[in-house]
């Protein structure tokens, strides 16, 4: 497979796309005509904030699987694209939070002590102490808007300063606020109000975009100094200049712009604006963190696994990710055995979690069945990113169902997939957090451990039916690992699972077809 980087990622990480054996292509400052045309040769791509992946982009990118945003913000990414085409956007959310945090405070320190201005006095041979009299923060009240990752981050940091510390994050538990030792504020006016310091810290959004205007400013403190080391404009660029040049603000520290990258911003002109051009994440640790964490996730998910950052999936911690990893196998393999073993289509896919793992977050789960049964007949035009909506677009209802109660397992994943007024029924449970059993297909129970091949078949209860399925498979030179018969009515019909060694041919299941008493036999590759 092949990936492109079109932007710098560290060393580090190029390494470990190389070492993968993969084919890695590293165009930095690619021409947007030359990407669109190049793209289609490409399963995975490696930006960071300056290449646009938008609509046009995904028309050409006919192959891609993979875009991989190698740092935090996704606003150079349009989502819908990628989800509707079953691409998976993946980026590392956590690895240079320290580095933005740290610049945040970094701006604040350098604006409120001119020390921009006064290193530029005196690199021009110039000693003059005055005009560069700076504010204390200790004592001060800093407000930040947005207390996730990097807002938490830095309003820890500026309490260690012996600032106030308040917030307004709508988003977040009052627990939250309580955790770091933050005031709440219920609206962003009354932060905005009784703020000596503002950072904002969200994302950009329609709501977050420009919500430090005209009017924030017009009941803001006088002399209220700004951070703004997020995305460019949630401070509104015009709004700012104009409170700077009224003297409502003293001073502004600011790491991104609307328009980047910029030259000719009327911000550039302000003495007491300290710009820095979106260097936020430019740190060895953070550049080193976050080129060897996107890498990892890019060959995940081309490897078509779940990845713990990808951004159009449900989000899993690492932690989480690891509790659910046997079930997302599991789940996969119970669904992808309806389409080996039935042809109808399908209307309805009920889902029921019981026992232990009904107390999981099992979103993913479900995309992990929903996978598996698309699968077998759409391939690998079906993964995590698409499977729902692969569901929806055959108009197929997905129903998940919990049952906290114990059965005759500690946990249990069972489908109810109904079809042609038919309803198939496969069940399955993970032992000792990483042995998977399939433990009930159509009432017939079992306890299975599946393996890739394996073959299922209903039979007339009646003596001799393994031995001349037994004789059949030898003849063929196929070897049977492990066999189990499952039978509800002594006479009436069985099932037995088989697991074998190696593929079954189309000729042997013929043979194994003719075989009076056995009502039919199919082939699963799981
Ligand atoms: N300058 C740089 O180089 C870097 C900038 N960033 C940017 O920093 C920002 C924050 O990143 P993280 O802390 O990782 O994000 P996060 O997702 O952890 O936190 C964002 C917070 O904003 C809150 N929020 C959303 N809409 C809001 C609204 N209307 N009003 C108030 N709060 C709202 C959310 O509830 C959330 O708690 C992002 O814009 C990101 O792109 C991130 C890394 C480096
Ligand atoms: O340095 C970069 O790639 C941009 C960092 C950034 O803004 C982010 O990770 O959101």
């Amino acid at each position: 497979m092949k990936i492109l980087v079109t932007e710098k990622i560290a060393d580090q990480g190029i390494e470990v796309l190389k070492k993968s054996g993969m084919e890695v292509d590293v165009k930095l400052d690619i021409e947007r005509g030359e990407l669109l045309e190049i793209i289609k040769n490409y399963d995975a791509i490696v930006v960071r904030s300056v290449t646009k992946i938008d609509e046009e982009f995904y028309q050409h990118a006919v192959n891609l699987k993979v875009v991989g945003r190698a740092g935090n913000g996704v606003d150079n990414i349009e989502m819908e694209g990628a989800t509707e085409r079953g691409i998976i956007v993946v980026n590392t959310p956590e690895a240079n939070i320290v580095s933005a945090a740290e610049h945040t405070i970094g701006l604040l320190i350098a604006s409120c002590r001119n020390i921009p201005q006064a290193n530029n006095h005196i690199k021009n041979r110039q000693w003059d102490r005055s005009g560069f009299k700076g504010v204390e923060l200790q004592g001060k009240t800093a407000g930040i808007v947005g207390l996730g990752r990097i807002g938490s981050l830095v309003a820890t940091r500026l309490q260690g300063f012996g600032m106030k510390v308040i917030a307004y994050d709508p988003y977040i538990t009052d627990e939250r606020f309580k955790k770091f030792g933050v005031e709440k504020k219920e609206n962003l006016q009354d932060l905005v109000k009784e703020s000596d310091f503002i950072s904002v810290h969200t994302p950009k959004t329609e709501e977050t975009f420009g919500m430090i205007g005209d009017e924030e400013f017009k009941i803001a403190k006088k002399g209220v100094r700004v951070v703004n080391c997020a995305r460019g404009g949630i401070i509104d660029e015009d709004a700012l200049v104009k409170a700077m040049k009224e003297n409502i603000v003293a001073s502004a520290g600011i790491d991104v712009l609307v328009d980047e990258p910029n030259t000719t911003s009327p911000l550039l002109d302000l003495n007491n604006v300290i710009i820095t051009p979106h260097l936020g994440a430019d740190t060895v640790e953070a550049q080193n963190n976050v080129g060897v964490t996107i890498a990892h996730e890019v060959l995940s998910a081309l490897k078509g696994e779940m990845v713990p950052n990808a951004v159009n999936l449900p989000t899993l911690h690492h932690q989480e990710l690891e509790a659910i990893k046997a079930y997302l196998q599991l789940g996969e393999i119970l669904g992808k055995l309806y389409h080996q073993l039935e042809k109808e289509a399908i209307e309805k896919i009920e889902i029921v979690y019981r026992g232990t793992v009904a107390e999981m977050e099992t979103s993913a789960v479900t995309l992990a069945i929903l996978k598996g049964v698309f699968e077998p007949i759409l391939k690998e035009r079906v993964n995590y990113v698409n499977a729902r909506l692969t569901a929806k677009n055959r108009g197929i209802k997905v129903i998940e169902s919990k049952e906290t109660v114990n059965g005759d397992y500690m946990n249990l994943i069972r489908l109810n997939i109904t079809a042609n007024n038919k309803v198939f029924t496969v069940a399955g449970t993970v032992f000792a957090k990483k042995d998977l059993r399939i433990v009930d297909v159509n009432g017939f129970e079992f306890d299975v451990n599946p393996t890739p091949y394996m073959l299922i078949a209903n039979n007339i209860d009646k003596p001799g039916m393994i031995g001349q399925i037994g004789t059949l498979l030898g003849a063929s030179k196929i070897n049977i690992a492990t066999m189990q018969v499952g039978r509800n009515v002594k006479g009436h019909e069985a099932m037995m699972v088989l697991t074998v060694d190696s593929e079954v041919t189309k000729e042997t299941l013929k043979l194994i077809s003719n075989v009076e008493g056995i009502l039919k036999i199919k082939f699963a590759k799981l």
